[in-house]
């Protein structure tokens, strides 16, 4: 009997608990990182995590450690799921630990401020292994769903096909259905522009201006990453894929989209600071905005929808101003 495939997830949040679960139900030895010892000693004892998904049983084959030496030991993939942001600090603590032929796997969607760094690359750049050994998780992939075991499909990018594949098999479930592709590019700025164009959509929801202006927002907004996508080297193709439209249609169509959430609390008058204090978990886009519209001007490309979603989140700008301003913007073609 071939042994069975282990896998590290660093951390315990949404996503990383409900990532967790996939491996775990296909089959996988998982073991979660999780910072604090109550939220691990209740997926331990309890075999729940009670902060994320109160009343979801989780799988016998996951357990939870705060040792983070103990959750990287052999493992074949180690899947980090922390905020962008945070990314470069903690993988720099976990590097030394990972096991040496792993696979490292990215769930993150967003691009590093400053360094204007997509998730993979900060993970070359810090744990020092090459790109063929970086492997990336994308699509219309709501943790609370997962969670509840709800059918979903997915993206495995790697640019090595075969590591994509292993890693196909070792996520694929009755309820998770991973799809194989070797753009790794596409898929992250798909997953990262998202957020942003999300934060877009839930103002206009927020401010009440309807089902036709979504629309816009979501087709606008995938031109614009699509026109990131194509200066930065991606597949144009992948950004119609499950990693570009699939994620924006789930992402602007749930309330339990956090960006989302986050963009309708901004659209109905509610200020910065007050969002904030309502948002439990990461709205990746709030600081995306910033390094997305940032790499953006760097590659000498227009995102209106992500420079004003900017203005607006960081810059104080009144969204009915906003509004007004992009609608008012210089007449062209659809296709420019
Ligand atoms: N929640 C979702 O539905 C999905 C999330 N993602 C992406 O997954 C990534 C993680 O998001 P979530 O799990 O949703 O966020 P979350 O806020 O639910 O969890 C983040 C986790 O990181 C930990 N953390 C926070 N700051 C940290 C720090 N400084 N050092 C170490 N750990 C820290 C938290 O304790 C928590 O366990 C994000 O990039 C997000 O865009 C992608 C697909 C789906
Ligand atoms: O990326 C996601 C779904 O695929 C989750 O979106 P939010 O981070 O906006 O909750």
């Amino acid at each position: 009997m071939s042994k069975p495939v282990k896998a590290a997830v660093f951390s315990a949040g949404s996503w990383g608990t409900a990532f967790g679960m996939v491996l775990a139900d296909a089959g996988c030895e998982v073991t979660l990182w999780g910072r604090r010892a109550e939220v691990v000693d209740a997926i331990n004892s309890g075999r729940t995590n009670p902060d994320y998904f109160p009343g979801v049983e989780l799988p016998e084959n996951l357990r939870a450690t705060t040792d983070p030496a103990e959750a990287a030991a052999h493992a074949d993939f180690t899947v980090l799921s922390v905020p962008s942001q945070t990314l470069r600090a903690n993988l720099a603590d976990w590097a030394p630990l990972l096991a040496p032929d792993t696979v490292l796997v990215s769930l993150m969607k967003g691009v590093e401020l400053g360094s204007v760094m997509r998730m993979s690359e900060v993970i070359e750049d810090v744990a020092k292994v090459s790109r063929d050994r970086i492997a990336v998780v994308s699509g219309p992939n709501l943790a609370r769903e997962i969670a509840s075991r709800m059918p979903a499909a997915a993206v495995v990018a790697c640019t090595d096909e075969a590591v994509a594949r292993r890693l196909q098999a070792a996520c694929h479930t009755p309820y998770f259905r991973p799809y194989t592709i070797t753009d790794v590019v596409g898929c992250e700025l798909g997953g990262a522009v998202k957020n942003v164009i999300g934060l877009a959509v839930g103002i206009a929801d927020g401010m009440g201006l309807g089902d036709n202006a979504k629309g816009s927002l979501i087709t606008r907004g995938l031109v614009e990453t699509t026109r990131l996508g194509i200066e930065m080297g991606a597949d144009p193709l992948t950004f119609s894929g499950l990693a570009g439209l699939g994620d924006l249609v789930a992402t602007c169509s749930s309330p339990l989209s956090r960006n989302h959430t986050f963009g309708t609390n901004l659209g109905k008058g509610m200020t910065l600071q007050e969002t904030i204090a309502v948002t439990k978990q990461t709205a990746e886009g709030v600081k995306s905005c910033e390094s997305v519209l940032d790499l953006a001007r760097r590659h000498g490309v227009d995102m209106p929808i992500t420079e004003t979603v900017f203005e607006i989140v960081h810059e104080g700008k009144s969204p009915v101003v906003a509004v007004k301003e992009l609608m008012s913007r210089s007449a062209k073609p659809e296709r420019r």
